[in-house]
Order: C-alpha cells, then sequence, then structure tokens
C-alpha cells in the first residue's frame, strides 16, 4: 500500500515558526481532513509535501524515498491551490487547459472532466484569469478530479461555492473515488459540511500535528461529559481535559480520552468533529 510518511518537518517564515516537528503518515485509499485554524500553516505543509516549498528541517517519503531526490515521484501527488496557474497559464481559455492537461497526462479521465463541466455547468470558453473565485475553484476541483495521480491534495477546495456547488462537489467527489480509489487530503477549516466526507483527520496546530488518526477513532475519544460539579470533579482526575463549562452547579467537561468506567451520576455525549476541533485548538491557544 502506497504511503506519504512526512518526518519533523520545520519550517520558518522570518522570525516565526510556522511548523515545528510535523510528522504523519498519509495512506492510499483514505479521504483525509487537513484541519487547522487560519493560519495554521496547513497550505505550508501543503506546498513542503508537493515539493514546492523547502522545510528547513526534516523530509517527506513516498513509499521510503524521499520526494526531494526523486522528480518522478511528484506525478504520483497533485496539489491544487489558488497558485496552481503560471501567469502565462492565465490567459489560456478553460477548455484548451484542460486539451493541454490530457496531452501532459495520457491517463487524464476526459470523461470525467466533460462530465464536470457539465454538471457544474461552466463556461469552457472563458480565460482562466476571467472565472469568478467559486469557478476558480470548480476548475481545480475538475483538475483534482481527473489528474491520474495517487495523492490528491486540495487545498481550501470550496472557496467561494455556493451550497449547491458544495454539494455537488462532496457528491462527485465520492463517486470519482469509489470509481478510482485513491487519496484525497482536504485542507479547510470549514469541518461541519467535510465532516460528512472524510474518514481520516490531521488536525494542525500550533505548528504541529495534534490529531493524527480515523474520524471513527477520534469520535471514539471525544466526549462531553456533564454532572454536578463535585461528582465530574471527582471523576476527571487523569482525564485529557480540552475544555470545560460551567452552568450553575453543573460542569461540563470536554475530553479526548478514553471514558470507561463512568459512574452514573455523570452522563456523556460524543462530540461532533466541529465541537472537538474548536475546543482542542482553543485549549492550546491558551497555553
Ligand atoms: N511566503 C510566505 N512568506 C511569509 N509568511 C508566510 C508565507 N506563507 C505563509 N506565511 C505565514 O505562515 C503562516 C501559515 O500560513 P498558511 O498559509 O500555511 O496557513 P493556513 O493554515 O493555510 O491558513 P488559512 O486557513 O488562513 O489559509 C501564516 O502566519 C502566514 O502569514
Amino acid at each position: 500500500m502506497d504511503r506519504i510518511e512526512i518526518q519533523q518537518l520545520e519550517k520558518s517564515f522570518g522570525k516565526k515558526k510556522v511548523l515545528r516537528d510535523v510528522s504523519c503518515v498519509i495512506e492510499e485509499g483514505h479521504i483525509y481532513g487537513l484541519l487547522g485554524r487560519n493560519g495554521a500553516g496547513k497550505s505550508t505543509l501543503l506546498n513542503i509535501i508537493n515539493n514546492r516549498m523547502r522545510a528547513e528541517e526534516g523530509q517527506v517519503l513516498y513509499n521510503g524515498q524521499n520526494i526531494r531526490e526523486n522528480d518522478g515521484l511528484l506525478q504520483e501527488l497533485f496539489l491544487v491551490n489558488d497558485t496552481i496557474l503560471f501567469k502565462r497559464e492565465e490567459t489560456e481559455k478553460v477548455a484548451s487547459y484542460f486539451k493541454h492537461a490530457a496531452l501532459f497526462y495520457p491517463d487524464f479521465d476526459e470523461n470525467l472532466c466533460h462530465h464536470l463541466v457539465a454538471a457544474f455547468d461552466m463556461d469552457t470558453s472563458l480565460r482562466l484569469s476571467k472565472l469568478s473565485t467559486g469557478y476558480r475553484s470548480i476548475f481545480n476541483i475538475i483538475l483534482a478530479l481527473c489528474v491520474p495521480a495517487r495523492f490528491i491534495f486540495l487545498d481550501e477546495p470550496i472557496l467561494g461555492l455556493d451550497a449547491n456547488h458544495r454539494d455537488l462537489f462532496y457528491k462527485e467527489l465520492v463517486d470519482a473515488f469509489m470509481e478510482r480509489p485513491r487519496t484525497f487530503v482536504l485542507s479547510t477549516h470549514l469541518i461541519e459540511e467535510v465532516a460528512r466526507l472524510i474518514d481520516s483527520v490531521l488536525i494542525l496546530d500550533k505548528g504541529m500535528i495534534q490529531v493524527a488518526d480515523t474520524v471513527e477513532a477520534v469520535t471514539e475519544k471525544a466526549w462531553s461529559l456533564t454532572g454536578a460539579s463535585q461528582d465530574v470533579d471527582a471523576y476527571a482526575g487523569q482525564l485529557n481535559v480540552i475544555g470545560v463549562e460551567y452552568l450553575g452547579n453543573q460542569t461540563t467537561l470536554y475530553v479526548y480520552d478514553d471514558v470507561s468506567r463512568l459512574p452514573d451520576t455523570i452522563q456523556k455525549q460524543k462530540l461532533e468533529l466541529q465541537k472537538l476541533f474548536i475546543m482542542m485548538t482553543n485549549r492550546l491557544e491558551e497555553k
């Protein structure tokens, strides 16, 4: 099974340290959500993985081989973001860009491309520079779904998309994934919507990967515990508490931990991924 191993990446811009000791593994056949607040370093990380930016320390391995030392490996990776195009390509028409992409990538999925152009009602006679923000995102999405790479990275793919187009994107992404399983990594801070798509999650905060696991495993450990304050306090002990709220003499603890053997006096409820993310990134900000 193909995999990308990210090992101890460090990256600074001037005096600002953006990534500090970032390590994680991205495996074939999953849809990942790369979650992080504004400025957390998501784009920086994606650029480094895709060899568009250098890290000061650390390395990215594709099946054990360093991506920087093997240009050929890069054809298995594809990153779409708002700087995907060269200046001269901006004047090209959408239709001709797709035609060139099909020439460049012999296995570019032209049938899917036609289908997506029609489904998103995209005017391919427009020059790329004339696309609206939403259609710019749609253009990126179409490329991402049609290229033959095995690891596809989409940086903020739903930027500017209206609700109907977002829904269509989610459906088409899942269809494309079912048709040809590969790996998608979607970076976003809009978690609620992608939560129903992704099966794995990477949370980047304070320059480090704080959570890397399947959504199932993550939500198994994400709980709110509510009860009388003295009961909750007595139980909290060694738990990994990520947030707390008080209402009268009731306390609600938000925890990321195993909460077996809970006393009857405390009610537990599963946390949505979004709430977990908010609690976790708030907590880390306070530190
Ligand atoms: N080329 C650059 N020069 C200087 N600083 C940069 C550069 N690129 C990114 N940064 C800084 O690095 C930090 C991380 O930026 P990055 O774009 O990677 O975050 P992000 O998680 O993608 O954010 P957002 O969700 O807001 O797009 C920010 O503080 C940003 O200002």
